[in-house]
């Protein structure tokens, strides 16, 4: 597909590159963090850093998620604040990452680093036909560990 994007920092695509797939088979962008200078997340902090790009999707059956990157999230504790961040179709300002330190150590996030990705997946947007009651199935209202562990 292709992608609407604004470049709202000017060192991308110059001092750091644009988002672009790893591999052939990559499923998501990485987003950097265009800061202006290294940022100390000491444990337990939340900051919501910029990245220089904005996207406009514009076909409401597509979204955006912000995804942690998993070296990052188990090495060394560096998530997301939403734990996903959720892209909507319509929105045209800058992608924003919730970077959070969730581990024991302080952490620096350096100007450029790549701090998250980005993945589009396809949406449903669904009309309500409001019921009083559903068909039978075999779960019902069972949930939540219903099943058993093993
Ligand atoms: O990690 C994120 C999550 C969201 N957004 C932007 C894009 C999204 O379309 C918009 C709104 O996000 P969401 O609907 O999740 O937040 P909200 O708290 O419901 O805000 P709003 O009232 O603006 O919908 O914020 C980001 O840039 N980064
Ligand atoms: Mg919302």
């Amino acid at each position: 597909m292709h992608l609407k994007t604004r470049i709202l920092d000017s060192r991308l695509g110059n001092e750091f590159p644009l988002p672009a797939y790893a591999t052939e088979g990559s499923a998501g962008l990485d987003l950097r963090a265009m800061l202006d200078e290294p940022l100390t997340l000491e444990p337990g902090q939340t900051q919501l850093l910029p990245t220089g790009l904005a996207i406009h999707l514009e076909d409401a059956g597509y979204a955006a998620m912000i995804l942690p990157r998993s070296g990052l999230g188990h090495k060394h504790g560096i998530v997301l604040g939403n734990l996903v961040g959720l892209i909507d179709s319509d929105y045209q300002g800058q992608l924003m990452v919730s970077c959070w330190n969730r581990g024991n150590t302080t952490f620096t996030v350096e100007p450029g680093e790549r701090i998250a990705q980005l993945v589009i997946v396809p949406v449903l947007q669904a009309k309500l036909d409001i019921v009083d009651s559903f068909d039978e199935t075999d779960r019902g209202e069972g949930g939540f560990g219903s099943s058993g562990r093993s």
